[in-house]
């Protein structure tokens, strides 16, 4: 791991933070748009499908969108921000910048290497990953490839406790620094897409390894996952997810765990302000890239209430929609502390693998970091909400 703090400029050509990737990487772009039609091409139907699809009508993907694009940046000039600074700090830990990775399930669909190629290359970046529940590998194996690169790790907690009980202390035996409750998949959104194709990865036992590596979750079964994946799958599918989730239950993992807790999914402002009564130390706005609720609000149009709820007592985070280090500048500007990438860096990691991914997020620091020289800002807490012009929804 890189953890040396990186400054930045004087600028040639832009974007210095490129200089250590030797420019950009020749097949993986550095536009969204671009990226996005060549991983298109990489990807199977099914795999592409699951990614890049979104709830119903896709409506709560296009609000995400559209609420970045409705608020513009006014540049400021003659500020001085020569030498610049990303470096931000998450749960104890400092990384190079306000980023991390979404948990991402069934990587495998991608690339073989999958949640290894993304450890691999978060790990080089010091960027960290957030481990999924549905990852392709256990969380043990993607520690082996992370080494000792800040990671938190990401929990679907189902219907059993046992099982929730235990992926959160094998989280903190590997490392993780923090627990990221995702809340707003108790049970699987709507997917045209997906149910078009009529395509289950799961069903198929893929995007499993957390369950099949698990005690608990084995002990549930009636042969091991290795004899017989087909029932570890059946499993699987009738353990995944509960409707019945609530805060009173959410709740025991006070006693499980000393590490901080994060509510990944907190759209609204009476919803932040429980997660700060309830002593949770984080919260995660998202709308899971739109794959959940259809006609839901975008999530930058949803940050102001939730950092104002939060009134500076826990951090505030956002994914969902973040395409370019303009986004990222203007979710730092309306308080949020960092960002979640999602779709971004698995079409990195579809096209190229590792260096696929790690590219991807190094544009995205470089990008960052060019807006931020453009705007006069030498570190993340300079960029305030000054900065913007509020788009009306
Ligand atoms: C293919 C795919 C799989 C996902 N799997 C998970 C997951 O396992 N756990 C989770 O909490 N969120 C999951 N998410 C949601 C992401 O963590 C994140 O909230 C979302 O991707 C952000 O939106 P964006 O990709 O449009 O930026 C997934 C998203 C995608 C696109
Ligand atoms: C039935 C399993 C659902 C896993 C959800 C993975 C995910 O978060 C997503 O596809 O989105």
């Amino acid at each position: 791991m890189n953890d040396t703090p990186r400054q930045y400029g004087p600028e040639t050509q832009g974007a210095t933070y490129l200089r250590g990737l030797g420019g950009a990487v020749p097949e993986v772009p550095t536009n969204f748009l671009t990226l996005e039609a060549k991983a298109k091409e990489k990807m199977s139907p099914e795999a592409w499908a699951y990614t890049a699809g979104g709830a119903g009508l896709e409506s709560a993907m296009d609000a995400n969108r559209a609420a970045f694009q409705r608020t513009q940046i006014i540049p400021r000039m003659l500020k001085g921000a020569a030498q610049r600074n990303l470096t931000t700090e998450m749960f104890g830990i400092k990384a190079a910048g306000p980023i991390m990775t979404c948990p991402i399930g069934v990587l495998e669909m991608m690339h073989p290497e999958a949640d290894l190629a993304v450890a691999r290359a978060t790990a080089a970046l010091n960027v960290p990953m957030i481990i999924s529940s549905q990852a392709s590998f256990s969380m043990e194996e993607i520690a082996k490839a992370h080494g000792d690169a800040p990671r938190f790790f990401q929990l679907y907690w189902g219907k059993s406790d046992a099982i929730a009980e235990s992926f959160v202390k094998r989280a903190e035996a590997i490392g993780c620094k923090a627990i990221f409750i995702t809340l707003d998949t108790v049970i699987l959104g709507w997917r045209p897409r997906d149910l078009n194709i009529g395509y289950s990865p799961f069903l198929r036992g893929q995007g499993i390894a957390q369950y099949t590596s698990d005690p608990a979750f084995r002990a549930l079964l009636p042969q091991t996952p290795e004899e017989n994946p087909q029932a570890a799958a059946f499993q699987f599918t009738q353990t995944f997810g509960d409707a019945g989730l609530d805060w009173a239950r959410i709740a025991k993992i006070r006693s499980w765990t000393k590490l901080p807790v994060v509510l990944k999914g907190i759209m609204r402002a009476d919803d932040a302000a429980k997660t700060v009564s309830e002593g949770y130390d984080g919260i995660l706005v998202s709308n899971h890239g739109g794959r959940q609720v259809d006609g839901g609000i975008g999530t930058f149009d949803a940050l102001p209430g939730v950092v104002a709820a939060a009134k500076g007592k826990i951090p505030v985070m956002i994914d969902s929609g973040i395409r370019c280090g303009a986004d990222i500048f203007k979710a730092l500007a309306l308080g949020a502390t960092a960002v979640g990438i999602g779709r971004p860096y698995v079409y990195g990691l579809a096209i190229a693998g590792q260096a696929g991914a790690q590219a991807v997020l190094e544009y995205l620091l470089a990008e960052l970091d060019v807006t931020m020289a453009l705007n006069g800002c030498a570190s993340p807490q300079e960029i305030g909400p000054e900065l913007l012009a509020l788009g009306k929804s």
